[in-house]
């Protein structure tokens, strides 16, 4: 029978040094970010802690236990914490597909068709090593999970799953063995995006934007897919050599019906939305995760964050973000209304990420069509910086509405009026747009295209699957290269 995972081991400090060396602003970024503790690491840590406290009577040279959790933010904890929610039979017949896929794999054993190379990463449930195809010479990534742990299982059933798109990592092929499924991967060898954030601190908006929306596709595409990710974080974010993003580790994803909610301590604490601190939560839970990581990029910090676990815990539960001063006054305001929709804390009024991507903000930047037009019209008008960046808005508004009409993507916004900061700040955008994004929020918020976000209800927007639907078939799942 398969275990439940019991926890992995504590590493306490040494991880923690692992962490990329910075400086300057990026330094709070990393040390939030870049700790190896899960929820579950942590109450077990919590619990030697206390056991710990009273043998040594605090005098560990290093600090008490609770000296050693202070500051520390986590990663992708090992699961077992939901008490969910697939079905019996869903598991077993992907499991069993696995199984059944494999078969060619195990004739001919993972070294016959791959030479092994160095380790690339480590997790807590095995280790990525790189390898090169025997027959194409092409490199690949392989995880190589050991066999057990449930969510391992889920693991390789819901990358099946969900292979095949885009922002996705690719499955090539599973290899079983006696004790290991080993997942032949595409190889992103652009690095994982918290690394890149580390050494690059705050992100323009026009870079931030590219890469949420591609982030927010992605995730898009889980939930339509059924699937919640539960630690979306920049660990867990790989780059292909030419930028794109992929999403990985889906060690913590639960498969979801429509409707269903999810119980259990699950994702990494900065990251983790406050549902799921207490109870009850959906697929919103990535969202939320998702707006972490986009203030870090537009900011350089975390929203929330303490010197223990707890008080980051206290933080998600009750900080109220201030968008309107210090260093927001640098953001424009499409991107700070966006990110109050997504850190909403009540769920049912959190925008979805298919809402998220017919945000003003995203569209503005990553839209060519919506760019080329302002910045034209601004050439033709031929006038200074202030107004400038307010004649081409009517265009650009004229073409979204035209688009929405269209069918195409349909913008939904309403103006927030919490967000009351005046428009025309005086920091320019690298692309020198930050003031023109304002105001095409100001004229946009006029334009009721749709009906405001805040009153729907929060359900995945389109049919979730429940079952096997993998769009990888047994065919190019298990061969070889
Ligand atoms: N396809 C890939 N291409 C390149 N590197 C990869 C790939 N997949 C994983 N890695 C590297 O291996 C590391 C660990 O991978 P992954 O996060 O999937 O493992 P994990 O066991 O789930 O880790 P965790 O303990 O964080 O849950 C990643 O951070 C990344 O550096």
């Amino acid at each position: 029978m398969r275990k439940k995972r019991k926890g992995s081991d504590l590493f306490c400090t040494d991880n923690k040094k692992e962490i990329v060396e910075s400086t300057g602003d990026s330094e709070s970024l990393i040390s939030n970010l870049k700790c190896h503790y899960s929820l579950e690491d942590y109450v077990r840590l919590k619990k030697r802690c206390c056991k710990e406290d009273v043998v040594c009577g605090g005098a560990d040279p290093n600090g008490s236990c609770k000296n050693r959790l202070a500051g520390i933010a986590a990663t992708a904890p090992p699961c077992a914490t939901t008490s969910l929610v697939l079905s019996g039979r869903g598991i077993k017949r992907k499991i069993g597909c696995i199984d059944v896929a494999t078969q060619m794999g195990r004739k001919n054993k993972i070294a016959e068709d791959y030479i092994k190379g160095a380790t690339i990463g480590k997790g807590k449930f095995g280790s990525v090593w790189l390898c090169r195809c025997r027959v194409s010479g092409v490199e690949f990534a392989c995880k190589t999970l050991v066999k057990g742990e449930e969510t391992v299982h889920r693991e390789v059933e819901i990358m099946q799953h969900l292979s095949g798109h885009l922002g996705v990592v690719t499955l090539k092929a599973v290899y079983e063995d006696l004790e290991s499924f080993h997942l032949v991967m595409e190889l992103c060898s652009g690095g994982r995006l918290i690394d890149q954030m580390t050494k690059e601190g705050r992100y323009s908006e026009q870079r931030a934007a590219n890469i949420f929306k591609e982030l927010m596709m992605v995730i898009k595409y889980c939930h339509d897919m059924g699937v919640v990710h539960r630690d979306v974080k920049p660990e867990n974010i790989l780059l292909t050599a030419s930028g794109k993003i992929k999403l990985a580790d889906f060690g913590l994803a639960v498969r979801i019906t429509n409707g269903q909610s999810l119980a259990g301590l699950a994702g990494s604490p900065p990251y983790v939305a406050p549902e799921v601190l207490t109870g009850n939560y959906s697929e919103k839970v990535d969202v939320w995760s998702a707006g972490v990581l986009l203030h870090a990029l537009l900011v350089g910090v975390l929203p929330f964050q303490g010197d223990s676990l707890e008080d980051v815990f206290e933080a998600i539960k009750t900080v109220e973000l201030n968008f309107h001063t210090g260093v927001w006054e640098s953001v424009s305001k499409p991107a700070r209304d966006l990110l109050e929709r997504i850190l909403t804390r009540n769920a049912d009024s959190r925008i979805t990420a298919e809402e998220v991507l017919s945000h003003p903000w995203i569209l503005f930047y990553t839209e060519r069509t919506l760019r080329s037009l302002s910045f034209k019209s601004k050439s033709k008008h031929q006038v200074g910086p202030s107004s400038s960046q307010t004649a081409p808005t009517t265009n650009v508004v004229e073409l979204t509405r035209k688009k929405t009409l269209d069918g195409g993507s349909i913008i939904k916004y309403s103006s927030p009026s919490s967000t009351s900061r005046s428009s025309g700040s005086d920091e320019q955008e690298d692309d020198d747009s930050g003031g023109l994004v304002d105001a095409l929020a100001v004229a946009i918020s006029n334009v009721r295209i749709s009906e405001p976000k805040r009153s729907r209800l929060c359900v995945p927007t389109s049919p979730i699957r429940e079952q096997c639907s993998s769009n990888v078939t047994t065919n190019n799942l298990c061969k070889a290269c």
